[in-house]
């Protein structure tokens, strides 16, 4: 008995081996997951930074983005970081000092340069977009064009920033980079699946822009543009209606009521008991009025308002010109448009007006009910009802609404039942709707032709799977454990 019960803690070598086993199978687990998780662990976070100017007919605005740097490829990853908007006009407003175009950037370039960390200065991509208010100028001054985009270039290009040029972008750029923005914030391109159209309402030109299929196009070149973004092919319908911008808008529909000579207008879109004394160079200094321009621009009238929302559509759609259809059909002014596919965006000042006249959300006859009654609410009465609304925007909003409404049915033929396609919106996550986002993407290379290529799992997934893995060899290396101890036993209690 005593010579069993010594070979039994003698023999336990058994034992000692297992523990051993044990804690370097335990080590082997803990190693390899601890090895596992460090090397994919997300490296800290780091972020790049461009710029990009948006120099429009009515302000300049300055959109800083940001996007973590190992994941540039990656659809969504790029936001806005902040928007700084430039105090006074658009650049095309310093025809007579265009020195003082570049002055003007000067406050949010500084404040840019506190929103890029410092060590990033260098490498941060700067680009300036200018568009229809400078298209506009370059048709009336190439010379004054040029000297003003001179200013802004030597106030670019004394920042910190990787500056990359200023320029004119075509009216197709500003259409099809509206539409990349959106649908990139949307997450929509990698999915490849339906897209949203894109629809810009700025001072001085007014864009559509949709994803169609190869039967509509093919007619008109210059309305189509085509992508492959992450592997997937795109054709886009594009127009911009240069002098259809809601500034532009507004100054041909008051042209074409106001009579040089007459002292006084008396306009259905505006409200009544609105009167303001205007010099009619004010209303024909554009290169968007040709006709009934007077000789001279001395002659003043008083601009008053009857609010009339039927009587204001009526006259501006005399703005839309008909001169007849060359192709299958058409939207206005002869331009090619195929049938509009849905669902659209519609932001600029499709959102600040359709926003202020609470009018998101509302069906198409709706919609006209509320503009007779905006309309018709007299101007002091608009007034007591929106004390702090600035008194440029309130006295337009009667003109605005209506041009949106004519615009979107008379124009791109929107009816009652596509209305509801229409979101108005102003950000999509976070970021600004408009042409500058897909600008930058586009120029960054940061959407690839081809969808790049991705590990299978998640990090996250990866780690949960390893350690299930592991888990389960551990399981079973106990079990074997067990079943092999009482054999031992047992054959020690025979010895
Ligand atoms: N009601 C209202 N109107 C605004 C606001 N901000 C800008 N606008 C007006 O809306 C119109 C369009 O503005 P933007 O989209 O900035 O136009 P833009 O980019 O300067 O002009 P384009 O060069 O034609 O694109 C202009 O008539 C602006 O004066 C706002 O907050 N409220
Ligand atoms: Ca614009």
């Amino acid at each position: 008995m005593a010579e069993q019960r010594e070979m039994k803690e003698k023999n336990p070598w058994h034992s000692a081996v297992v523990i051993l086993i044990t804690v370097l199978g335990i080590t082997a687990i803990v190693a390899l997951v601890t090895t596992a998780v460090l090397q994919n662990k997300p490296l800290l976070q780091k972020y790049k930074y461009g710029i990009v100017l948006d120099a429009g007919s009515s302000h300049t605005a300055v959109y800083i983005y940001e996007w973590p740097a190992e994941k540039e490829n990656d659809t969504g990853r790029v936001h806005q970081k902040h928007i700084c908007k430039v105090l006074g006009p658009g650049i095309s407003s310093y025809s007579h000092s265009p020195e003082l175009a570049g002055e003007s950037l000067r406050t949010c370039m500084k404040q840019a340069e506190r929103f890029v960390p410092i060590r990033r200065h260098r490498e941060t991509p700067l680009y300036l977009g200018a568009t229809a208010g400078m298209r506009l100028l370059s048709m009336e001054n190439q010379n004054v064009c040029d000297q003003v985009l001179g200013s802004v270039e030597k106030v670019l290009r004394s920042t910190p920033f990787s500056y990359q040029g200023a320029r004119i972008i075509s009216g197709q750029e500003e259409g099809a980079f509206g539409w990349i923005t959106i649908n990139y914030l949307d997450d929509r391109l990698k999915q490849g699946s339906g897209t949203t159209g894109a629809l810009d309402l700025g001072g001085a030109s007014t864009q559509i822009t949709f994803a169609t299929n190869q039967e509509g196009m093919g007619e008109s070149a210059e309305n189509t543009v085509t992508f492959r973004l992450y592997g997937n092919d795109y054709i886009l319908y594009t127009h911009s209606f240069l002098c259809y911008g809601k500034d532009q808008a507004l100054k041909k529909t008051l042209a074409q009521q106001a009579q040089v000579g007459n002292s006084s207008v008396l306009d259905p879109c505006f409200n009544e008991g609105y009167s303001v004394d205007r010099n009619y160079s004010s209303v024909y200094s554009s290169p968007c009025i040709m006709a009934g321009k007077p000789l001279e621009t001395g002659y003043s009238f008083t601009h008053i308002g009857k609010g009339d929302a039927s009587q204001c559509q009526q006259a501006i759609r005399r703005i839309f010109t008909n001169p007849g259809c060359n192709f299958s059909r058409c939207s206005f002014n002869g331009v090619y448009q195929p049938p509009i596919q849905g669902p659209f965006g519609a932001f600029s000042a499709f959102y600040f007006v359709m926003n202020f006249l609470n009018l998101t959300s509302d069906s198409l006859e709706g919609t006209r009910e509320k503009m007779e009654r905006y309309c018709s609410t007299p101007w002091h009465q608009i007034k007591q009802q929106h004390p702090g609304v600035k008194e440029k925007y309130l006295a337009e909003y009667c003109f605005s609404g209506n041009y949106i409404l004519s615009l979107l049915t008379d124009g791109y033929k929107f009816t009652s039942e596509t209305w509801s396609t229409i979101t108005f919106i102003k950000k999509i996550s976070g970021s600004d709707a408009g042409w500058t986002l897909g600008y930058m993407l586009n120029l960054t290379n940061m959407i690839p032709a081809e969808a790049p290529d991705s590990p299978p799992l998640p990090h996250a997934g990866y780690v949960t799977l390893l350690l299930f893995i592991s888990l389960v060899i551990f399981v079973i290396f106990l079990f074997s454990v067990k079943s092999l101890w009482p054999r031992c036993t047992t054959q020690t209690q025979i010895i």
